[in-house]
């Protein structure tokens, strides 16, 4: 038999996906034949000016919207419904339960799964509680910590349902610029700990290039690909690298809206 090297099938499969919202006035066409294909222990970010339909994009991969046109497959199964092997956190700080403490929360989607019952789930609650170090505050209330501690619950909720892929709606934008770069931290121990899939939307050029692994790009409303970019790997600290690359993603963004400029001038 000859030696064949087959290429690893994608763990999530976005193709030629079309997204529209459909209001009493209006059709909104918030993304437009979009493809992209995310691998096992992906950082992958969706990259691209507001409105350009990142968020939208994630929620389908979640399953809470229908492509109006091509298909979202992960582990080769079409997406259709939310589902327990893709988890979400979203950016708001007040996605917890507040009657609940800090281990009832990341326990709350094990037991209402059914993933896990009793002392099984309390252990591995804690576990990712440990993760994102916050044993100490295992039986405090949400409204006794600080934002950046409540979205490191949210993390280890999604995380601790052990899902194919957990995705993230642009979760430090709300957070202050130290927090966030702290955040920005934990997220990478964390991976460099469990090297979990993680499908990543945010706006900011500098947090793609320091989360991602591998970054598409999309064009303003309704979002399109312009380009499919690996990021500068982590073992590389080289700051010209850094600037090299946010350079190139922001000649990328917004040509067009020099090109418009300069037709003005
Ligand atoms: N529920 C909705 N009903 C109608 N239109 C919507 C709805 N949600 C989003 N849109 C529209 O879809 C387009 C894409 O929105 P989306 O929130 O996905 O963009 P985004 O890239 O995530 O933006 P931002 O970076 O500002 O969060 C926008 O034109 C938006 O106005």
């Amino acid at each position: 038999m000859p030696n064949q090297q087959l290429e690893p099938a994608p763990l999530l499969d976005v193709r030629d996906v079309t997204l529209q919202y459909k209001t009493k006035a209006h059709l909104v066409t918030a993304t437009y034949r979009v493809s992209f294909q995310v691998f096992k222990s992906d950082r992958y970010v969706l990259l691209g000016p507001s409105g350009c339909g990142k968020s939208t994009l994630l929620k389908a991969v979640g399953g809470y919207l229908n492509p109006t046109e091509g298909e979202i497959r992960l582990k080769g199964k079409a997406v259709c419904r939310p589902g327990p092997d893709r988890m979400m956190v979203f950016q708001e700080f007040d996605q917890l339960l507040p009657w609940k403490t800090v281990k009832e929360n990341v326990m709350f989607p094990l037991l209402a799964s059914g993933k896990l019952r009793g002392k099984a789930a309390e252990e591995k609650a804690m576990q990712y509680i440990e993760k994102v170090n916050l044993a100490k505050f295992a039986n405090h209330f949400p409204h006794t910590l600080s934002g950046g501690m409540k979205q490191r619950v949210a993390i280890a909720r999604g995380m601790a349902m052990e899902p194919d892929v957990l995705l993230m709606d642009e979760p430090y934008a709300a957070l202050d610029a130290l927090t966030r770069r702290k955040m920005q931290d934990e997220l990478l121990q964390l991976w460099d700990d469990t090297h979990f899939t993680v499908l990543f939307v945010t706006h900011s050029i500098p947090e793609a290039i320091k989360c991602g692994s591998r970054i598409l790009l999309l064009s303003p409303h309704p979002g399109q690909v312009k380009a499919e970019l690996d990021s500068v790997p982590r073992d590389v600290h080289d700051p010209n690298a850094v600037k090299a690359l946010e350079h190139e993603i922001h000649k990328m963004l917004f040509a067009d809206e020099v090109e418009k400029e300069v037709q003005h001038v």
